[in-house]
């Protein structure tokens, strides 16, 4: 298709028939099941919503339906704490894949302490621990969804306090991490106080319409449409957009970029929030997981998306 070929109702057109090949999928993936809230969710869902740099808003599937949005929240702890602590979180969070799966711990004794990116759990807890600095974790939840509210422009999103509960209670991976990671001093407040933090933002849910809005500011040079309010520096939305390429699908990221060919973030509880820098977001979900933990469904929709529209990082339009 050529470039210049692609008008609004082309988009339409293209999410329509992807939300409608992707219902009658019937390999769809394995849902998370470490938690009941998770194991629970009908697989049977998908959802596509694109939000385009004139602000138009186009949807498929279960745009409408909420679901955990888990490692995607990772994004937005990550901009919240570059903001805050700008270059000086780099000490606390390295920036390179780890071709582990999320939860590893191997990495972290050779590597004294230091997690490899900020989106494997390891390098979250750090991020999260480093926003956590010396408030009450109360305050730190807070902020973080006020920020996600603004950064989606929309006042409507909560923390589901289920899948809050049975991660607190069966997190005990995540325990071990954050307490390894407290011996050599990459976090500093007690570790059962920034892990309720991390496991709190985890539980976010939202819509792929609330999701697509939140990244945004991923698309846009850090400001919420173009020309428009400013979230994060345009340098520090690069560099976000960046390590999701590299790094937004854990072990998967390599095949992730190679066939989808833009940024993208990935959660267990199925979604994933991609960018076309200066075109659209995209928010997807479908809550069956490939092996590594990636939406089977969200992953193949993006790219046939990309294939579709012709969007890469990697041949602009
Ligand atoms: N990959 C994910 O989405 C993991 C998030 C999950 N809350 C965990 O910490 O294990």
């Amino acid at each position: 298709m050529a470039k210049q070929d692609l008008s609004s109702e082309r988009l339409h057109d293209i999410v329509a028939e992807i939300s409608k090949e992707m219902a009658d999928e019937t390999e769809r993936g394995k849902v998370a099941d470490y938690i009941p809230p998770l194991a629970r969710i009908d697989p049977n869902q998908f959802a596509l919503t694109i939000i385009t740099k004139d602000g138009e808003v186009i949807s498929g599937g279960d745009a409408q339906t909420r679901f955990s949005i888990q490692s995607v929240s990772k994004v937005f702890t990550l901009a919240l704490g570059l903001g805050r602590l700008g270059e000086r979180l780099w000490a606390r969070v390295g920036r390179e894949p780890s071709g582990d799966p999320f939860n590893s711990i191997v990495q972290l004794e050779h590597e004294k302490g230091l997690p490899r990116n900020p989106f494997i759990n390891a390098g979250a807890i750090a991020v999260t621990d480093s926003i956590l600095g010396g408030f009450a974790p109360k305050e730190a939840l807070g902020e973080i969804l006020q920020f996600v509210r603004f950064l989606a422009s929309d006042e409507d999103i909560a923390i589901d306090p289920d899948v809050a509960r049975s991660e607190l209670a069966t997190g005990f991976r995540n325990v071990a991490l954050a307490n390894f990671m407290r011996s050599f001093g990459t976090i500093t407040s007690p570790p059962e106080l920034t892990l309720g933090v991390y496991f709190h933002h985890c539980a976010i849910a939202m819509t792929t319409e609330q999701l697509a809005a939140a990244g945004r500011f991923l698309a846009f040079d850090g400001r919420l449409s173009p020309g428009g309010a400013r979230a994060i520096s345009a340098r520090m939305a690069r560099q976000i957009n960046t390590l999701m390429l590299t790094c937004g699908h854990y072990d998967g990221s390599g095949e992730f970029a190679f066939r989808v060919g833009l940024p993208g973030k990935s959660g267990v509880g199925g979604g994933i929030m991609a960018v076309v820098p200066g075109q659209a977001s995209i928010g997807c979900w479908s809550p069956g997981l490939n092996a590594v933990g990636n939406s089977h469904l969200a992953s193949q929709a993006l790219e046939q998306l990309a294939l579709r529209t012709g969007w890469s990082v990697f041949a602009p339009r």
